[in-house]
C-alpha cells in the first residue's frame, strides 16, 4: 500500500466517523453540536492535509481520449522512466517512438518551485462483470496528483499549466512529422474523406547539406529561431504568430530543398498547397483553417498557380463581357470554361494571410516560391505579408564546397582552385553542380567527378560565350534593321513633304489665278 493510499484510508475512516456522528447529532443540543463539528473537521484536516486531483483518460459522452491525460503521460514519461519500477510502453498516435509511462499503482515524485508533488497511476475497473484476471478494454485509467493544501494556489495556478505545456512540447519533439497535400474538393463529401492527405515527412535535407553562402544561411537560421521563440513577443505587440518567406530564383537553385531544411530545422509539418485544384476563396479558407500549428504552408510557383498579377480587366475583356451580356449562349459556354479554372483570387489569398490566418492560432510559416519575382503583384510580396525575401542564386564556391562534402566527402582538393575560377566566370545551378558531382559509375572516384564537373563548367562557359556572341550579333542586326527602317521612313516623309509643297504651290497659284479672275 502506498503512502497516499494510507492517507486516503485514514481519511475515509474519519469520514465514516463523521457519518456516525451525524446519526447521533440529533441527541446533542445545537450549540454544542456546532462546536464539536468544527473541532472534528479541523481534526480531519490536521491528519489529512493533502489535496488530490484526478485526470481521467477518457472524457465526454463519446469517451474521447482526453488531451490533458496524453500531455501528462508525455510530461511524466521522463521521470517515470527514470524512477518508476514498473513501466508501460505504448505507441501513442503520431509519435515516432514508444512512450514510456508508469504502470498502474506506480507513483512518481515531482518538484515544482521547491514544492514536492506526487503523481500516481490508477486503474478503475469496468462496472460490467468480468471473469478475466487481466484488465479489460472497458477499464479506465487515471492519473492522480496529490499535493499539500498549502500549495493549492501554486499547483492549480501555474503547475498544471506548466505540466500541460511541457507535455505538449515533449509530444511535439517526439511526433512523426507529416507532409500534407490538399485533396480536390469534389472528394470532401465522401465518407471519412479529409481535406488533406498525408504521408510521413522524411526529407533528408538540412541546413548542413544545403548549399548556400554561409552568412546567408546563418541569417535565415537565426531568423527562424527568433520566430520560433517569439511567442510572447507576438502576443505583446498584438500580431499573429506567423512569418512569410518568399523564395525566388532560377529552377534548380534549391528553393524546395530549402523548405525541407526549414521543416527539419523547426520540426514542423509541411502543407503543400496546390492552388490549381482549389475552386474558390471559400475552399481556400476551409483548407487553411484545417492546418495545424507548427507548420509550414507552401505554395510553390505562385506565378503559375494563379493569375495573381493583372486583376483589373483589360479593354478586350470588357468588350467580351459586353458581348456575353448580349449573347446568352456565349455566356453559358464561358461560365462552363471558367468553372473549370481556379477562382482563387489575389484578394482572397491576401485576406487569408492578413486576417483569417491571424485568427486561427499561431506558429505558422508560409512560404511562396517563384522563378519570376518580377511577375508577382507588389501587394502580395510587400513586407508584413512576405516578411523575408530570399534570393536563391547560382552556385558560388562556398555552395560548391558544401556539395563536394555531401556528394564526395571531400573538404579540399587540388582541383578546387580551378572550380572556384570557373564558378566565378559562369553560372551553374547547385542542381547541375550536384548532378555533375554524383559518381556515374561504381568505380568513379572524386578526381573523376571533379574533372567531370570542370568539363561541364567549361562547356557551360563556352556555351554562354557563344550565346552572348549570337545575342550581340542579333542585337546588332536588329539595330541595323531599325536604323534602316528609320532611314526609309525619313526618306518617305521627306518625299511626301516635297510632294505636298509642290501641290500646295500649285493650289496657291490657282487661288491667285482665281482671285485674279475675280
Ligand atoms: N542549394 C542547394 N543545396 C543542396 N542541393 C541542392 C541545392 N539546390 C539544388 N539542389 C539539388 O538539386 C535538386 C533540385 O533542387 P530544388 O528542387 O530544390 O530546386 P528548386 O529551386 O525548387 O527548383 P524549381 O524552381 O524547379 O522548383 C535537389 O533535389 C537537390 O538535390
Ligand atoms: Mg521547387
Amino acid at each position: 500500500m502506498t503512502a497516499f493510499e494510507m492517507w486516503s484510508h485514514l481519511g475515509s475512516v474519519m469520514a465514516g466517523l463523521m457519518f456516525v456522528w451525524a446519526m447521533f447529532k440529533e441527541y446533542f443540543p445545537p450549540q454544542l453540536r456546532m462546536h464539536v463539528e468544527a473541532y472534528a473537521r479541523k481534526a480531519v484536516d490536521q491528519v489529512h492535509p493533502y489535496v488530490q486531483i484526478k485526470f481521467p483518460e477518457f472524457e465526454g459522452e463519446r469517451l474521447e481520449r482526453c488531451e490533458t491525460f496524453t500531455a501528462i503521460q508525455n510530461y511524466l514519461s521522463g521521470s517515470a522512466s527514470a524512477t518508476a519500477k514498473r513501466l508501460k510502453a505504448e505507441s501513442v498516435k503520431d509519435s515516432k517512438s514508444l512512450v514510456l509511462s508508469m504502470d498502474e499503482n506506480e507513483e512518481v515524485v515531482d518538484e515544482f518551485e521547491g514544492v514536492k508533488l506526487w503523481w500516481s497511476s490508477r486503474l478503475i475497473p469496468s462496472q460490467k462483470p468480468t471473469f478475466s484476471l487481466f484488465s479489460s478494454a472497458e477499464d479506465r485509467r487515471l492519473y492522480r496528483l496529490t499535493f499539500h493544501r498549502s500549495h493549492r494556489e501554486l499547483i492549480t495556478g501555474s503547475y498544471i499549466e506548466h505540466v500541460l505545456e511541457k507535455g505538449k512540447a515533449v509530444a511535439a519533439d517526439n511526433r512523426q512529422r507529416k507532409l500534407f497535400t490538399n485533396n480536390p474538393s469534389s472528394n470532401w463529401g465522401h465518407y471519412k474523406a479529409t481535406k488533406w492527405s498525408h504521408v510521413l515527412f522524411k526529407h533528408p535535407s538540412t541546413f548542413d547539406t544545403l548549399a548556400m553562402e554561409p552568412s546567408k544561411k546563418k541569417e535565415i537560421m537565426n531568423d527562424l529561431l527568433r520566430f520560433q521563440r517569439a511567442k510572447e513577443y507576438y502576443e505583446r505587440i498584438g500580431k499573429a504568430w506567423k512569418r512569410g518567406y518568399l523564395l525566388y530564383g532560377p529552377p534548380g537553385t534549391g528553393k524546395s530543398t530549402m523548405i525541407a531544411a526549414m521543416a527539419n530545422f523547426l520540426n514542423y509539418d509541411v502543407y503543400d498547397l496546390e492552388l490549381t485544384t482549389v475552386k474558390d476563396n471559400t475552399e481556400l479558407r476551409k483548407l487553411l483553417i484545417d492546418t495545424s500549428e507548427k507548420s509550414i504552408i507552401v505554395i510553390e510557383d505562385i506565378d503559375c498557380s494563379l493569375d495573381l498579377t493583372g486583376q483589373r480587366k483589360t479593354k478586350k475583356q470588357e468588350k467580351e463581357d459586353d458581348e456575353e451580356k448580349a449573347d446568352p449562349v456565349k455566356k453559358m459556354m464561358k461560365g462552363e470554361e471558367e468553372s473549370k479554372e481556379s477562382k482563387v483570387t489575389l484578394s482572397g489569398l491576401l485576406n487569408f494571410i492578413d486576417g483569417l490566418w491571424s485568427a486561427c492560432g499561431g506558429e505558422r510559416i508560409i512560404v511562396f516560391t517563384t522563378n519570376f519575382v518580377e511577375k508577382l503583384d507588389p501587394a502580395l510580396i510587400r513586407r508584413g505579408r512576405m516578411d523575408k525575401h530570399i534570393k536563391m542564386s547560382y552556385c558560388c564556391f562556398e555552395s560548391f564546397k558544401v556539395l563536394a562534402r555531401n556528394y564526395l566527402g571531400v573538404e579540399s582538393h587540388p582541383l578546387f582552385a580551378r572550380v572556384r575560377l570557373l564558378l566565378k566566370e559562369t553560372e551553374m545551378t547547385p542542381a547541375d553542380v550536384a548532378e555533375n558531382l554524383m559518381p556515374k559509375l561504381d568505380d568513379e572516384d572524386e578526381d573523376a567527378c571533379l574533372e567531370g564537373l570542370i568539363e561541364a563548367l567549361e562547356k557551360a562557359k563556352e556555351d554562354a560565350r557563344k550565346k552572348s556572341e549570337e545575342e550581340e550579333k542579333a542585337a546588332a542586326a536588329e539595330a541595323e534593321a531599325t536604323a534602316a527602317r528609320a532611314m526609309a521612313e525619313e526618306e518617305a516623309q521627306q518625299a511626301s513633304s516635297v510632294e505636298k509643297q509642290e501641290n500646295g504651290g500649285r493650289g496657291c497659284a490657282e487661288e491667285v489665278k482665281e482671285n485674279g479672275v475675280l
